[in-house]
């Protein structure tokens, strides 16, 4: 055991910090260690899981130096708390009896002097060698500590190598230093390159924030982005309508003068079908040099009554007693704080199912959805959980509300839990349990009271055996179960149809018949894509029968639905799209009338010139002369 330093011999700041150590009252002779318990610990390494996440090559690099040298690296959080270590034996288990090691705290008022606890109280790098530690059991060691900033400059804890004070080096603690700083640039790109995915990921929320149609074309012509309402009105799934032309909607001529024409400041153009209503406002994004990146295009349609989301809980359809059973039981559990699962195939109603359950519960708070998902990995717990004002650069500089104290007092949505990563699964279940949710770059808890329901549509057994979903939080999750059986078990099929049909009527502002022979075909087709697919078939046919046949009730003809499979494949039927069945009318039409264009025109229940437009998108449907 090393002697006590006379005062004198001890640096200044070391001396400042042997004064700070008596004021505490730590005994020189008998510590009394501060050690966390699992959970703590884990909390604590959760928060700083964008530092290890960004740094462990620096960190990696950094004990590859001192091994085999009986040298470790230690990182503690800004509370002096160790939270991770890269040592090996003998040396580490003979820091471990002076509690150098994993989930103790090293700051001064509980260990006097020593390089984390001293760097912390400093915000200083320092070296602490053999005697001029406060505590005699710790004379034996070396200590180099540098603190660790963010790219915002707030300190989040200490970078350590510790060693046998036999071997002190003061170019270690340099070391120590670079490595710090190291950190610090690692996680300025770590943070710049989150910040991106968040600034995408808030583009893309505002575009489907819009409940006007949105399309942004390149300048090409081909579309790159669209919005939900935009990908209902061109008839296709979002993943579909990516990388088609604009002419497969849009008049070809118009098309070319507005991309001719692109430095126009905005300009409208007419969709080539349902020309009625709908009309297209178009603007260019522009660069700094005035060229042209993307031009963005809004429809302005008269009533946005086709919305998924915005229909009253009263009006739904539960004509099947499988269904009813699900919402009766669903409003009897409702007041409940009973967690929920709901499971059913895309398409099925769960999101419907569990705004009822909301709507029924009494709660006052919001219903906020969020699609697991459809949220990058990285940004889940910012998204779920919030941040605080400069947790990272780029971040808002109010700090952000998370999903769950959006939710307080009201209930959370979490569709699509199975695709939740696992790092996210971990600290959901956490805040499950405790009812409290911590921002990132916050250490203060917040309590949340919010009603979760989840939803699924994959084999989470499944997921849970694979290990790609948490059992606990499964069963946490699991309170309680709802299954939506999906359309082609429901026997309200027929209710269903007609629901959405009054909802078209009301886009259309006229009443539409359903021919007898189209009950059949819907009734026999599997609905991969259950209510939804239902409701766009829907749809489609009274857009074909009124817009395109100009009639007023929906037969075979209309049915985006005829079409034959290849021989051999079991199903009868298959979509067609908006596009093809009116390529089909409008072929259809010039039959019937003997290429005179005319009579195809007034068959077709358009005007001429409409009826040469769509000729130019089908110029192969030409009559010859
Ligand atoms: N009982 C119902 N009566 C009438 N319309 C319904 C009913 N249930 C669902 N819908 C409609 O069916 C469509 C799909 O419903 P919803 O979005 O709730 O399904 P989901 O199962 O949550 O889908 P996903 O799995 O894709 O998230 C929506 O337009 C919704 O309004």
């Amino acid at each position: 055991m090393q002697a006590e330093p006379e005062q004198n011999e001890l640096p200044p700041m070391l001396a400042s910090s042997w004064k700070r150590s008596r004021k505490w009252g730590v005994d020189p002779k008998s510590v009394q260690d501060e050690l966390l318990t699992d959970g703590e610990l884990e909390d604590r390494r959760e928060r700083m899981r964008d530092l290890f996440q960004a740094c462990s090559p620096v960190l990696e690099t950094l004990y590859m130096q001192v091994r085999h040298s009986s040298f470790m690296v230690l990182v503690s959080d800004r509370d002096g708390y160790i939270v991770a270590k890269w040592g090996d034996p003998p040396f580490t288990d003979r820091a471990s009896r002076v509690r150098l090691d994993i989930g103790a705290n090293w700051e001064e008022r509980v260990k006097g002097t020593n390089a984390i606890g001293t760097s912390l109280a400093e915000s200083k790098p320092v070296s602490v060698w053999g005697n001029q530690h406060y505590c005699e059991e710790n004379r034996f060691l070396t200590c180099y500590a540098a603190p660790l900033y963010s790219p915002t400059g707030e300190l989040l804890g200490i970078l350590d190598v510790s060693g046998d004070a036999r071997l002190h080096h003061p170019h270690t603690l340099g070391m120590v230093i670079t490595a710090a700083q190291a950190c610090q640039a690692r996680l300025l790109l770590h943070q710049a390159r989150r910040e991106l995915v968040l600034q995408m990921r808030e583009a893309d929320a505002l575009m489907e924030s819009m409940s006007h149609p949105m399309i942004a074309v390149d300048t090409d012509g081909q579309i790159t982005r669209v919005n939900q309402s935009a990908a209902r009105w061109l008839g296709h799934a979002m993943a579909d309508c990516i990388g088609q032309p604009l002419t497969r909607w849009f008049d070809p001529d118009d098309v070319k003068v507005l991309l001719t024409r692109s430095d126009r400041d905005v300009s409208v153009l007419k969709p080539a079908l349902a020309d009625s209503d709908v009309s297209w406002v178009a603007k260019p994004i522009q660069d700094e040099r005035k060229r042209t990146f993307r031009i963005h295009l809004t429809g302005r349609i008269p009533a946005d009554s086709h919305s998924d989301k915005q229909e009253p809980v009263s009006n739904l359809v539960v004509g099947c007693p499988k269904v009813r059973e699900v919402f009766e039981l669903a409003v009897r559990i409702a007041p409940s704080p009973l967690t929920l699962l709901i499971r059913g195939e895309t398409g099925t109603g769960k999101d419907r199912l569990a705004r009822t359950v909301h709507e029924a519960s009494g709660r006052k708070g919001a219903f906020v959805a969020v699609n697991c998902g459809a949220i990058p990995e990285t940004l889940v717990e910012s998204e779920l959980f919030g941040y605080e004002k400069g947790a990272f650069t780029g971040a808002r500089k109010d700090g952000y509300k998370g999903k769950f104290e959006a939710a307080d007092g009201g209930t959370l949505f979490l569709d699509e839990i199975g695709d939740m990563p696992p790092a996210s699964q971990v600290v959901l279940l956490r805040v499950l349990e405790e009812k409290k949710v911590t921002r990132i770059g916050s250490h203060r808890p917040i309590p949340v009271d919010v009603r979760v329901i989840a939803a699924t549509h994959q084999n989470l057994e499944q997921a849970v055996a694979e290990g790609r979903f948490r059992a606990d939080l499964f069963y946490r999750l699991r309170e309680m179960e709802l299954v939506l059986p999906p359309l082609r078990e429901r026997t309200d099929l027929r209710l269903l149809a007609e629901h959405f049909l009054k909802k078209v009527e009301q886009e259309l502002g006229r009443a539409i018949g359903v021919s007898d022979e189209v009950w059949p075909i819907l009734e026999q087709h599997d609905w991969p894509g259950n209510l939804r697919e239902l409701r766009q078939v829907i749809r489609q046919s009274a857009y074909q029968a009124c817009l395109i046949r100009g009639v007023d009730w929906i037969s075979l003809q209309d049915l985006p639905l005829l079409r034959r499979e290849e021989p051999g494949s079991e199903k009868t039927v298959s979509l067609l799209s908006i596009n093809d069945a009116e390529e089909r009318a409008v072929a259809q039409a010039i039959q019937a009338a003997r290429g005179n264009l005319s009579e195809a025109a007034r068959l077709l229940g358009i005007g001429r010139t409409t009826l040469y437009r769509k000729l130019h998108k089908y110029p192969h449907l030409k009559p010859r002369c």
